[in-house]
C-alpha cells in the first residue's frame, strides 16, 4: 500500500493529511498554526489515537514544514520518506495559467515563484513547501492544486474590475479569488445531499475561516466570488479588512506616512475582526468580548456578520435562483450563533435554519426548516480530500 500527503498551508498555518491509496483512509493529520509569531503551536493526530502536541516557535512556513517531515518519522508514522510516493500541495494563486492542478516541474515551481505577487501571503510560502518535500521525496509524485484553478470559470463580467481594459490585458489585473479547492468540495456534497447534479444546482458557498470567502456557484460552475485580485478583498476577515475604498487607503498612507506596502500589510494583518475589535482575530475571543458588554468587540461581530449577509444577498440577485446556501470552515462549521443569525436576516429571501438542527459543530447536515425554499447546509470542507483526489486524477492522465 502507498501513501500520498496533502499539504496545505495557508497564511499563518500548515495543515496536513497522510492517506493510505487507495483507500483515501487517513493515518495521520496535523496542524502547525501561529507561524512567524513569538510561540508557535504543532498538533499531529496519528495511530490509534495518539497526539503529538507541542508549543515551539515557527519562525516561518520553511521551519514549519522541516519541522512536520521530521515529526512524520520521529512519531514513526512512516519509517522511510519513501513511503510516501506522491505530494499534493495547495498554492493560493494560479493567475489565469493553471485552470487545473498540474505535475510539479521546474517550470511550474518557476510559474508559482511568478505569480507570488497575486498572493503575496501564500504563495512563497507554498513554494518553500514544495520544495522542501522535494528534497526529502525527490522521487515522488508531486502536483500543485491551485485555489484560482475552480474560479476560471467566472465570466469576465464579474472578474474584470471597472479599469481600463489594457490593464488586464498587459498585467493581469482582474479578479482571481481564492479557497476554490474547499469551494468545488462543498458543492460536490451539496449535490450530493441535494440527490441533484451539481451542473443543475446553484449555490452559494460561505467559506468562513480566518480567511474567509463566498462565492456563487451557477450551475455547478464558479460565477463569482468575494475575494479578488488577492485574498484580501471580500468579506471582513480575521486580519484583513475585505473591501476598501481605494481612495481612504491613499488618504490613510498620507495621514499615518507609511508606504503603500506598509498600508497593504496593514490591511492584510492588523485590520478585520482584529482591527475593529482592538481584541483579537479569533471570533471567539471577540465574542467573549462582546457579552461582557464591550461595545467595539459587538460593533466587529455585527459587520463582519452584516458584509456576510450583503454578499449573500447580492449573489441571490446575480444567481436570480439559488437552491441552497453552504457554511464551512473554521467559522461557518462551528459557530452555531452565527449561523442561526446571518441566516435569520435573509428570511425575506427564503432562507430558514432550524435551531435544533443548527445545534451541531463539524457534521455534515442539511439545517433548513422544513419551509425555507432556499436550504441550508452545513459541510466540513476538507481541501485535503480533493488534493489526494487530484493526485490520483493526474497520475492516471
Ligand atoms: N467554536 C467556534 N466558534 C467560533 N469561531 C470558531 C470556532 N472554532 C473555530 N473558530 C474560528 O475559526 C477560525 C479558523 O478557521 P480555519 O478555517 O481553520 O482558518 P484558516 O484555514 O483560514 O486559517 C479561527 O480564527 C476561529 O476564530
Ligand atoms: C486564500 C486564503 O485566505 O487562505 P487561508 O484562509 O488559508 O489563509
Ligand atoms: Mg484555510
Amino acid at each position: 500500500m502507498s501513501k500520498s500527503i496533502a499539504v496545505n498551508a495557508g497564511s499563518s498555518t500548515v495543515k496536513f493529511k497522510l492517506f493510505d491509496m487507495p483507500s483515501e483512509k487517513v493515518v495521520a493529520e496535523g496542524l502547525i498554526e501561529r507561524i512567524g509569531l513569538e510561540m508557535g503551536h504543532a498538533k499531529i493526530k496519528y495511530g490509534d489515537g495518539q497526539v503529538h502536541d507541542e508549543e515551539t516557535p515557527f519562525k516561518d512556513h520553511g521551519v514549519a514544514v522541516e519541522y512536520l517531515l521530521k515529526q512524520l518519522t520521529n512519531l514513526g508514522i512512516v519509517k522511510e520518506y519513501n513511503e510516501i510516493t506522491a505530494v499534493g500541495h495547495r498554492v493560493v494563486a494560479g493567475g489565469e495559467f493553471f485552470k487545473d492542478s498540474a505535475v510539479i516541474d521546474d517550470d511550474v515551481m518557476a510559474k508559482i515563484d511568478e505569480l507570488s505577487e497575486y498572493a503575496p501571503l501564500h504563495n512563497p510560502a507554498e513554494l518553500m513547501g514544495i520544495k522542501a518535500f522535494k528534497e526529502v521525496l525527490p522521487d515522488a509524485f508531486a502536483i500543485a492544486v491551485f485555489d484560482t484553478s475552480f474560479h476560471t470559470t467566472m465570466p469576465k463580467m464579474n472578474a474584470l474590475y471597472s479599469l481600463p481594459y489594457d490593464w488586464y490585458e498587459k498585467y493581469g489585473a482582474r479578479k482571481y479569488g481564492a479557497h476554490g479547492t474547499s469551494h468545488r468540495y462543498v458543492a460536490m456534497r451539496a449535490a450530493d445531499m441535494l440527490g441533484k447534479p451539481l451542473d443543475q444546482l446553484n449555490l452559494i458557498t460561505c467559506h468562513i475561516g480566518a480567511g474567509a470567502s463566498i462565492t456563487a456557484i451557477k450551475k455547478g460552475k464558479s460565477y463569482d466570488t468575494s475575494m479578488g485580485f488577492t485574498p484580501l478583498a471580500g468579506i471582513t476577515m480575521a486580519t484583513r479588512s475585505g473591501d476598501v475604498d481605494p481612495s481612504l487607503v491613499n488618504f490613510l498612507e498620507h495621514k499615518l506616512n507609511i508606504s503603500s506596502d506598509e498600508m497593504v500589510d496593514m490591511l492584510n494583518h492588523k485590520s478585520g475582526l482584529l482591527g475593529l475589535s482592538g481584541i483579537s482575530s479569533d471570533m471567539r475571543d471577540v465574542q467573549a468580548a462582546a457579552e461582557k458588554g464591550n461595545d467595539q468587540a459587538q460593533l466587529a461581530l455585527d459587520i463582519f456578520e452584516n458584509r456576510i449577509v450583503r454578499y449573500i444577498g447580492s449573489y441571490m440577485a446575480e444567481l436570480g435562483h439559488t437552491d441552497a446556501i453552504v457554511f464551512t470552515a473554521g467559522v461557518g462549521e462551528n459557530d452555531i450563533e452565527f449561523r442561526q443569525a446571518v441566516t435569520d436576516q435573509l428570511q425575506g429571501f427564503g432562507l430558514g435554519v432550524d435551531p435544533e438542527k443548527n445545534n451541531v459543530r463539524g457534521v455534515e447536515r442539511d439545517i433548513s426548516t422544513a419551509d425555507a425554499t432556499v436550504k441550508t447546509l452545513l459541510i466540513p470542507t476538507d481541501e485535503e480530500l480533493m488534493i489526494v483526489r487530484d493526485i490520483e486524477r493526474l497520475r492516471k492522465a
